[in-house]
């Protein structure tokens, strides 16, 4: 950057797989380092770095690391962490931030979202002529420390295609610390729920994405924390690309750290819920794993299981929790519209215990089942449902049903009444007779019908 505002970084291995306006991946990590997490005052990891790793070069070009390029081909960034956690991705720099004002470079052209520590902004940076995002960090609610870590992980994660590309550029203004990314064009996950949720082939390929980037992030000993649907993005209105942001409470495995702030509770694991205030605790990816379940859950339904894991102050998870714990096989009403091979993969997420909790990519074992069932349809949840046709509910199977002529909705009856051996064949020559006996008992003026009804008995 220099006196100008940006930094760029050069890598020659990757520059034939540069995108339009991208750039080269800079390879230089420096030695130690310190994190700290914007939301938890402990702090947890120490790492310091001396080199200034983020050296400008002189074309005005925003720098992301490719996408195309597989993890494994990343060498020295990605090498996986050493078994005693030292990988190379812990290591914060110190990033010299060069100070400016936005319209230096950039036309805001409006405010997305303003979060609890920063503002999202859509801009335009002209010398590139390329739409970015900027996340303007509040000075005054983080530290320097806080936002090169966000910063940091957020652009070493880039290369995962399913989390969201940072640029490798950042600045400060009088007010924030700022970092540049990609824009998702559709919002984030919340802003595209309505209130039923989504449909079961959305939900699975949402699932599928997201434990992936989470997965990564796992291997490499982060743990992301703060997993909702604010904080996945969606890049296409079929949710096939969707991508994982906020990455400024992410912390590495097996830290002490504090609760993190300003989420829902009911995205708080049991066992984070039970700490007391300023008490701190171990992170673990298992955490994640519980957002996991809890997020799917919200996605294929419109709202969470519960309000929080409490099972004396709330009725519906200490329902859950007996089923989870085999003390009921009573399925809890607000889950009795899912299959019984999803409720095991619920049961995996939501395990009350944190060590019995599955890893975050077990739910890619359940893709090929069904996950949404008409188990509900005398259940008082049923109204719940989705009037979506396209959702799998009970009601859009009636309203399907309705379609169908009354002929073949005697055939199936009949179908499905002989597979449980319940053979209903009436001979139908027999009832017409017997109609005929008992009409011509009850009024002798019917004569000319039960003439008509005699000539359809011979002519069948
Ligand atoms: N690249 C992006 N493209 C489009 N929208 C974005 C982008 N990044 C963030 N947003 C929007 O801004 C919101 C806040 O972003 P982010 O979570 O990064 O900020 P934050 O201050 O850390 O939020 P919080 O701490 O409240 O979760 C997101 O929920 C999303 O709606």
């Amino acid at each position: 950057m220099g006196g100008g505002a940006e930094q760029f970084y050069v890598n020659d291995e990757l520059q034939r797989q540069k995108r339009s306006f991208s750039f080269r991946l800079r390879r230089s990590i420096g030695d130690g380092g310190s994190t700290n997490s914007r939301n938890s005052n402990n702090n947890s990891s120490t790492c310091t770095n001396n080199n200034s790793l983020l050296s400008p070069v002189t074309s005005a070009r925003l720098e992301v690391p490719s996408l195309s390029v597989s993890v494994s081909r990343r060498s020295s960034i990605y090498k996986k962490p050493d078994k005693d956690d030292s990988g190379i991705i812990h290591i914060v720099p110190d990033i010299e931030l060069p100070l400016m004002t936005f319209s230096d470079q950039y036309d805001i052209e409006k405010t997305l979202a303003e979060g609890c520590f920063a503002r999202i902004l859509l801009a335009h940076h002209r010398p590139t002529n390329t739409t970015v995002v900027l996340k303007a960090v509040h000075a005054e609610l983080a530290t320097l420390k806080d936002f090169q870590k966000e910063f940091h992980l957020n652009y070493q994660l880039s290369h995962h295609r399913n989390i969201l590309s940072a640029y490798n550029v950042a600045f400060q203004t009088k007010d924030y610390y700022v970092f540049a990314m990609e824009h998702a064009p559709f919002g984030d996950l919340a802003a595209n729920l309505g209130q039923h949720g989504l449909h079961e082939s959305a939900c699975k390929t949402i699932s599928e994405q997201l434990s992936s980037a989470l997965g990564f992030m796992h291997s490499k000993n982060l743990v992301h924390r703060d997993l909702k649907l604010e904080n996945v993005l969606v890049f296409t209105p079929d949710f096939s690309r969707i991508k994982l942001c906020d990455f400024g409470t992410t912390t590495k495995k097996s830290l002490l750290v504090h609760k993190v702030k300003h989420t829902w509770t009911s995205c708080v694991p049991p066992e984070v819920l039970e700490i007391v205030k300023n008490e701190r605790f171990t992170c673990m990816p298992a955490s994640d794993s519980w957002q996991f379940g809890i997020l799917l859950y919200n996605i294929l339904t419109g709202s969470p299981p519960w309000h929080m894991a409490d099972w004396v102050k709330d009725a519906q998870y200490a329902s859950f929790m007996k089923y989870e714990e085999r003390k009921t096989t009573k399925i809890p009403d607000n889950f009795r519209r899912f299959s019984p091979r999803l409720m095991r993969c619920f049961r995996k997420y939501l395990t009350h215990d944190p060590e019995d909790r599955c890893k975050v990519t077990e739910v890619t074992k359940y893709m090929k089942d069904r996950w949404v069932e008409c188990r509900i349809a005398t259940s008082k949840s049923a109204m719940l449902i989705s009037p979506n046709p396209d959702q799998d509910s009970c009601i859009y199977l009636n309203k399907r049903e309705g379609r169908l002529s009354a002929d073949e909705n005697k055939l199936k009856l009949k179908r499905m009444m002989s597979t449980y051996g319940l053979d209903n064949s009436i001979d139908q020559t027999v009832v017409r007779r017997r109609v005929i006996e008992w009409l011509s008992t009850c009024d002798t003026n019917f004569d000319s019908d039960l003439e008509s009804l005699a000539a359809l008995e011979v002519a069948n």
